[in-house]
């Protein structure tokens, strides 16, 4: 799938966060989106994930196969600081549940997933009991674990430690080598498999 940008731009109010953006996001490249804090780097990984409309401007899917609107999801992950988990939820009932809807990554199933994430003890505490890292890994491995073409980062080490920072790494170069991946930073470490770097700046 690919993913184009015809001069978009947003604005919450009167102020324009980002302008004439005109790019195409191409299936399995990898991008960053970059920018200082308040840049707009999420409201335009928003825009690319069809939760939030341009102001102006249009944005365009195009894939060999029609995709009907109720099946869009199965084509996206996305993993972020601000996406809740259901809290009341053991670690294995977030497994169980987030694959319900969307397809393992291929050789996977729960218990690797589980293993994976090197939380086995955990499986059965309440992710309301997680710490914010524990959270953030869990996230990425239910994004980078599942089957679908599109990958959407925001600051995807925020909480992680160093040894978290290498960890994630890994799920990337294991995961996500088909994928079209968009990673929204301003970190390099997190980014730096990134061969093409969008900064918002340009587009003030
Ligand atoms: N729903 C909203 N209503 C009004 N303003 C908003 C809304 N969402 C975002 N903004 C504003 O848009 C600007 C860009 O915010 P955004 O969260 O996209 O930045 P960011 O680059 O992701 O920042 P950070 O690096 O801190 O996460 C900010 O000035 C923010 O206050």
């Amino acid at each position: 799938m690919n993913i184009s940008l015809n001069n978009v731009g947003r604005r919450f109010n009167k102020e324009w966060i980002f302008k004439n953006i005109d790019y195409t996001f191409k299936h399995g490249e990898k991008y960053a989106v970059l920018g200082p804090n308040g840049s707009g780097k999420s409201t335009l990984l928003s825009i690319l994930l069809g939760s939030l409309t341009p102001s102006e401007g249009e944005i365009g899917y195009s894939n060999l196969e029609v995709i009907r609107v109720e099946d869009v999801y199965q084509y996206i992950s996305f993993a972020a600081p601000y996406l809740d988990l259901v809290e009341e939820f053991t670690l294995q009932e977030t497994i169980d549940f987030h694959f319900q809807f969307k397809a393992y990554a291929h050789g996977l199933n729960a218990a690797e997933v589980l293993g994976l994430l090197g939380l086995k003890k955990s499986q059965d505490k309440a992710l309301k009991h997680f710490s914010s890292g524990m959270k953030q890994r869990t996230k990425l491995a239910l994004a980078c674990c599942s089957n679908t073409p599109l990958l959407f980062l925001d600051e995807p080490t925020s909480n992680l430690d160093t040894q978290g920072v290498d960890w994630y790494l890994q799920l990337i170069e294991k995961f996500a080598p088909n994928k079209m991946v968009i990673v929204g930073s301003n970190q390099e470490h997190e980014y730096g498999f990134c061969k093409n770097l969008l900064s918002i700046s340009d587009y003030k």
